[in-house]
């Protein structure tokens, strides 16, 4: 895709994140950036139950078209519960539960992730301002809450098939996401 740089962190409970830039990206312009949240069954193992790795692909290559960008690969596999509670969550949902029930039933939240690291990260490398990459809307509140500036709402959709279909309608009628598959069902 292009020339990226890795940089490496670790917070305050050990666990280590990463970040992907491109270009000059602390003159205090808005920055085409990604929050990734880990997925090792849709990033790493192509899993077809999520969308993950093809967004993480759009993601990079949107940045290294664009030559400047920030992607950070933040650490919160299952949106933060983890990957055995993700697995225990996907046998739920063999069963008939989607995914926000799984998850309620193994009495866990809809979604425990923090984004305090990655507006740390944020600052570290330079960034005040981004133009963010998502469908998610609680992801732009959270930044703007923690101080960083969300100038613009990109869409990313990308790797809907068969397999994740459901798990795309959950997100857009459980969880808000801007996805149109509400309208679409
Ligand atoms: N608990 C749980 N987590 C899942 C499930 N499927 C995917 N995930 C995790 O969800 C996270 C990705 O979050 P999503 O809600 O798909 O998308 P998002 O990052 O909030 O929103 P976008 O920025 O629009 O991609 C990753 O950490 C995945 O591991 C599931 O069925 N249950
Ligand atoms: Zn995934």
């Amino acid at each position: 895709m292009g020339e990226f740089l890795l940089h490496g962190f670790r917070d305050a409970t050990g666990r280590e994140h990463a970040a992907l830039t491109v270009g000059a990206i602390d003159d205090g312009q808005p920055v085409l950036t990604r929050l990734h949240s880990e997925c090792l069954t849709g990033d790493t193992l192509y899993s077809l139950k999520c969308d993950c790795g093809p967004q993480l692909q759009a993601a990079q290559q949107a940045i290294a078209t664009e030559g400047r960008g920030v992607l950070l690969y933040l650490r919160q596999e299952g949106r933060g519960i983890g990957l055995v509670d993700k697995i225990r969550a996907y046998a739920l949902q063999d069963a008939g539960a989607d995914t926000v029930e799984a998850n309620r039933r193994l009495g866990l939240p809809d979604d425990a992730r923090d984004y305090r690291v990655a507006a740390e990260m944020l600052k570290i490398l330079g960034v005040c301002s981004v133009r963010l990459l998502t469908n998610n809307p609680a992801k732009m509140q959270a930044l703007s809450d923690l101080g960083v500036a969300v100038t613009e709402r990109l869409p990313l959709r990308a790797g809907e098939n068969p397999h994740n279909s459901n798990y795309l309608l959950t997100k857009a009628l459980r969880m808000g996401h801007w996805l149109g598959a509400a309208e679409e069902a």
